[in-house]
């Protein structure tokens, strides 16, 4: 596991670049063995979980090329094969590999997905979508077979119980090429699934009502790319610099922004009383003095995304009396909490679901372990604004899905540097 060990106490100034969205590119990359042409992408992130979705490609036989943000996928020559279980384990989103192979192949093997121990995350809405396609689906030692060979996939009305962006997304992965209308009502609305639908219409796709709760997509015969997709900007990767330029910045310009993805969460920031130049494509932060307390509630989009609910926590902690977080959708996403309080931070979360962050002008850098990705982004920030050292272990977590975190960091002027991880190839 990589380390990353930051000598706190330089304040943040100057401008960073924000990266394409880790939630579409790892949407993108299974949705590409859709195609019948090769495909390519502009703007990835240099991250974990894209390195390892080029291993499970790699495993059907998907050649791909990653440099310079562009990524080259050929899934011309796909063949049915196992799939690397450790890859699949090493992130969430691999579970859109069943989508894509029931929309290619009428069936999928997949391995239970990993991701982040954000307490409970159950796939039936995902399940529910692939019976209601035709598809049987049977589960044996984490292993989920899908078949829908029999019969082939045919459109239905699929009305989802709870709003999920994994399951609206599989669903559309499975739809796209199936017979006839599927109606997913109940839908989430979240930019990622705009982006994965806009990249499948480019290629012939016919998927309509996305970002309303109501998407129709009428299966299409066969999928080809004629030009290079573009990657939305990474809004939980701008909200999180965001927050480390209100709590700890001398002026600092965070570009590559869509300004309406981070609504509700610039929103809190101005009820904080942070000020914020918004741009068309830039967002500046200006160094804030009195801050005030907030009340967050986390909600699907557009509401305030709880992938930014621990992000936002070291904010709070230099706000002027107590801020409540209730998060809504991952009730035990606390694992930052007893890190912080490590660093000094005055945090805790007595009632499940219910972070209370009350003033801690003074944290302090110590050993710390990040246990998901979004609970190290606040390890970070709090371990740049502590007087002395912080080395936050298990940082692969971190590097699952934040671009290129040490350039940027020390881009804006943070001491920062990460052992145990080669940065250009990903590797251990
Ligand atoms: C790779 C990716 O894009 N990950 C994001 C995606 O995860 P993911 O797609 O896994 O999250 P969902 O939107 O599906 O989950 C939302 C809620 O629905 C529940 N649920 C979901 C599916 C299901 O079949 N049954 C069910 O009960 C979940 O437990 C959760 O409480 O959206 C989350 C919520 O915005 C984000 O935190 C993750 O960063
Ligand atoms: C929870 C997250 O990721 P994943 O769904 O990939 O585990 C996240 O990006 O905050």
């Amino acid at each position: 596991m990589a380390k990353i060990i930051v000598h706190g106490g330089k304040r943040l100034h100057g401008e960073v670049t924000i990266g394409g969205a880790k939630n579409s590119t790892v949407a993108l990359i299974p949705a590409a063995i859709l195609a019948d042409t090769p495909v390519t992408f502009d703007t990835v992130p240099q991250i974990l979980d894209v390195k390892n979705l080029q291993l499970i490609l790699d495993a059907m036989n998907v050649q791909s090329k990653f440099e310079n943000g562009n990524l080259a996928i050929d899934p011309t020559q796909i063949v049915e094969s196992d799939l690397p279980s450790g890859a699949i384990k090493s992130l969430r989103a691999s579970y859109y590999f069943m989508g894509a192979l029931l929309g290619r192949f009428n069936r999928a093997t997949v391995t239970f997905p990993g991701g982040d121990n954000l307490g409970r995350r159950p796939i039936d809405q995902h399940i529910k979508g692939f019976e209601a396609l035709g598809a049987k689906v049977t589960e044996s030692n984490d292993i989920i077979h899908i078949d829908a060979t029999e019969n082939g996939l045919v459109g239905a009305r699929i009305a989802l119980d709870t709003v999920s962006v994994g399951a609206t997304i599989n669903i559309i992965l499975a739809a796209v090429r199936a017979k006839g209308q599927t109606i997913i009502e109940n839908a989430a609305r979240e930019p990622e699934i705009i982006d994965i639908a806009t990249f499948l219409n480019n290629m012939g796709a016919n998927i309509r009502g996305v970002g309303t709760d109501t998407i129709r997509i009428s299966g299409v015969p066969t999928l080809k790319a004629t030009n290079t997709h573009t990657v939305i900007p990474d809004r939980i990767e701008a909200g999180t610099y965001m927050s480390m330029a209100a709590a700890f910045g001398d002026g600092v310009t965070i570009k590559n922004v869509i300004p309406e993805h981070l609504e509700s969460y610039t929103s809190k920031l101005i009820e904080m009383g942070v000020n914020l130049d918004i741009g068309e494509d830039a967002i500046h932060v200006y160094p804030s003095d009195a801050l005030q307390p907030v009340n967050i509630k986390t909600m699907p989009y557009p509401g305030f995304a709880t992938d930014l609910q621990q992000p936002i926590t070291p904010l709070l902690l230099m706000a002027e009396g107590e801020s409540v977080i209730q998060d809504t959708i991952y009730p035990k996403r606390v694992k930052h909490i007893a890190e912080l309080r490590r660093m000094g931070g005055d945090i805790d979360s007595e009632k499940p679901g219910e972070i209370r962050v009350n003033h801690s002008p003074r944290l302090v850098g110590t050993d710390v372990a990040a246990a998901e990705i979004r609970a190290g982004a606040a390890l970070v920030i709090a371990a740049v604004m502590a007087d002395g050292d912080t080395v936050i272990n298990d940082a692969d977590h971190i590097l699952r899905g934040y671009d290129r975190i040490q350039e940027k960091l020390a881009g804006l002027g943070a001491d920062i540097t990460i052992e145990g991880i080669d940065l250009i190839n990903l590797m251990p």
